[in-house]
């Protein structure tokens, strides 16, 4: 089975290093086209066996699946450019943030299956969280669609119209779980750890916490209680935490970065 991601990027590029070291393409299998030499060196330092070429378009045609890996306002000049070489047989999918279903279609002007991705850049180590919505699919692209992105991470059907809402909470939230990260940090600096250190502190840490809730299938205020002895320190942080409002801000800056 043949792959050819359009764009080579943060996403495209991690996508095509995650697939490089998984068990469903051949890395020879693999084509990332991009214009720039810079993104194709990197890929390749990951996986030598995976081809990267610059506005060389003309593995198109034999790809089994197709993703488009360029920014938004991007993909519908590359559709119309190179539409002509999709034929229905193939699977078309893009993982563009705030393009729908129903655009692609009208795009593509082909019988392709279309899916949506959502994933994030942890695709890269096979750990992202990848949503997927179809169009004109059936069971069995769907299954394989799911086979695919199950092998770099998780990966769930949804309905579309939850995109948005997936998008902010996993998609840019891996980035809000680094910046956590980089809060957590420099308060642990300002109490004498070492940067790395206390950024190995952390990363074990939420390792283990997410490792309970799932082991548990608990509720993380139930976990919380485990850990707040009363009248002990927990508290006084967590208290002190939310009195600088950090619920508010995490539910805002989700919803700030919810777009339809
Ligand atoms: N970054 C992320 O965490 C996530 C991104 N996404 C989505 O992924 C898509 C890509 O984002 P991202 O990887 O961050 O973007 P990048 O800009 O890092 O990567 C896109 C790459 O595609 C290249 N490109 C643009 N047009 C073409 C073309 N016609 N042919 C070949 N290559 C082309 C760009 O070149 P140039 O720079 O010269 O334009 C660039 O190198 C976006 O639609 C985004 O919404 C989805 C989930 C997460
Ligand atoms: O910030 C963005 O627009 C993209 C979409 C999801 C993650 N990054």
């Amino acid at each position: 089975m043949k792959i050819t991601i359009i764009g080579g990027g943060n996403m495209g590029g991690a996508i095509a290093i995650g697939l490089g070291s998984g068990t469903i393409f051949a890395p020879q299998d693999i084509t990332v086209i991009d214009r720039n030499q810079r993104n194709i060196n990197y890929i390749k330092t990951y996986n030598n066996g995976i081809n990267g070429v610059i506005n060389d378009y003309s593995s198109l045609s034999e790809a089994d699946i197709i993703v488009l890996a360029v920014k938004p306002w991007y993909i519908q000049e590359v559709l119309e450019k190179h539409r002509k070489a999709f034929n229905p047989y193939q699977i078309i999918i893009s993982i563009a943030s705030g393009i729908s279903l129903n655009q692609l279609s009208e795009w593509i002007l082909s019988d392709s299956a279309i899916y949506r991705v959502m994933p994030n850049t942890a695709i890269a180590i096979k750990e992202s969280m990848s949503f997927v919505a179809s169009y004109g699919a059936n069971k069995e692209n769907d299954e394989l669609i799911l086979k695919i992105f199950s092998e770099l991470g998780k990966a769930e059907l949804i309905d579309e119209k939850l995109f948005p809402a997936v998008t902010s909470l996993t998609s840019c939230g891996i980035a809000f779980a680094f910046r956590y990260i980089r809060a957590a940090m420099e308060g642990g600096v300002e109490m004498g750890l070492r940067p790395d250190q206390a950024k190995q502190a952390i990363i074990q840490t939420l390792r283990g916490a997410a490792n309970l809730l799932e082991t548990n299938n608990s509720h993380p205020e139930v976990e919380i209680d485990k850990v707040t002895t009363a009248g002990g320190t927990t508290i006084k942080g967590l208290n002190e935490m939310e009195n600088a409002g950090f619920t508010s801000a995490v539910i805002k800056g989700l919803k700030a970065s919810y777009v339809k």
